[in-house]
């Protein structure tokens, strides 16, 4: 069953088109890494799915229904940021037992352990929190409620590395003992890739790839050798990322759709192959083309 079924979504804000007929679709009980540079539109995305906005044009359903306003949707999902408000009178216990009272399957003995052993104190309120430990019981609170579809837009804000670490083993303790559909949008692939099922790359307001982390990780190859022999190699194909490397040297880095027998002579005319890291493939599809950061340095230090 599909969750999430997306098909030519556009939000503008004003005249600022954000996402630009975005569809896609995404199926139950998977763990998808929404993975995009600042500022392109994956809160925006995300916000959509939670009804918390409302999309520009284009058809979006929800667990089969239209998320904006529906209750439904609001009980069967949670989204969890850094921006989140809660009531200011109650303190975290109290937030929890509301919760609980909300949230059909909320486990409020595993939050409460949760919150023990991250050293929380239950009689604290939200507000006097530090930016890490908000986060820290922003996450208890959406890994305890237990929907249907469970939203983490980046969640690890401000945590130090122990409590990012254990709260992935916690998010996928929690996901095998009770499956459910989990988004989360980070900046750190290579932290959330064992976690996930599929990786959905958003850029210029659309999905730019879609697909399992498994594929991902054989997706692209990194070739490296004398330039004419790369060129020679690489001819007609898309170059995602390309660098010298020394005198007469170069590596480049492609899709990886060579048969087994042009790698080996390849290989035989001297050169080197190696794989590429998800994270990696990421950063070079998502580059804004305006060179790297010492193009911005070597251009002033010309003037
Ligand atoms: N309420 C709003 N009004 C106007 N523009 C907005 C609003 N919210 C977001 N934007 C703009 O929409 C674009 C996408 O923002 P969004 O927060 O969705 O990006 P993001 O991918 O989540 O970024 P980041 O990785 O930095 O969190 C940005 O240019 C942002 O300035």
């Amino acid at each position: 069953m599909n969750v999430i079924e997306c098909s030519n979504l556009v939000k503008r804000y004003g005249s600022k088109s954000v996402l630009n007929n975005m569809s896609f679709t995404i199926q139950e009980n998977k763990i998808t890494g929404l993975i995009g540079r600042n500022g392109v539109g994956k809160t925006t995305l995300l916000k959509i799915i939670a009804g918390f906005i409302h999309q520009t044009s284009g058809e979006l359903k929800v667990l089969g229904k239209s998320p904006f306003n529906n209750l439904f949707v609001s009980a069967n999902s949670i989204f969890i940021d850094d921006q989140m408000t809660l009531p200011p009178a109650l303190n975290l216990g109290q937030i929890l037992e509301e919760a609980a009272r909300f949230y059909e399957n909320f486990d409020l003995e595993l939050a409460l352990r949760l919150l023990d052993y991250f050293a929380i104190d239950a009689y604290q309120y939200h507000n006097n929190l530090s930016k890490g430990m908000t986060s820290t019981f922003n996450m208890i609170f959406g890994l305890s409620a237990h929907c249907a579809l469970t939203i983490f837009d980046e969640p690890t804000t401000g945590m130090d590395a122990a409590v990012r670490k254990d709260f992935y083993r916690a998010l996928l303790k929690d996901y095998i003992a009770f499956p459910r559909t989990i988004i989360i949008s980070s900046h750190h692939l290579e932290e959330i890739e064992d976690l996930l099922e599929d990786v959905m790359l958003v850029k210029d307001g659309d999905i730019h790839l879609h697909m399992p982390i498994s594929e991902l990780k054989e997706w692209a190859i990194g070739v490296q050798g004398k330039k004419s022999v790369v060129a020679n190699l690489t001819n007609e194909k898309d170059i995602i990322y390309q660098k010298e490397v020394g005198v007469d040297q170069v590596y480049a880095v492609m899709k990886n759709d060579f048969e087994e027998m042009e790698i080996e002579q390849a290989r035989q005319k001297g050169l080197k192959f190696s794989p590429i890291s998800c994270n990696d493939i990421c950063v070079y599809l998502t580059n804004r083309g305006k060179g790297g950061i010492d193009d911005v340095f070597s251009r002033s230090e010309h003037n």
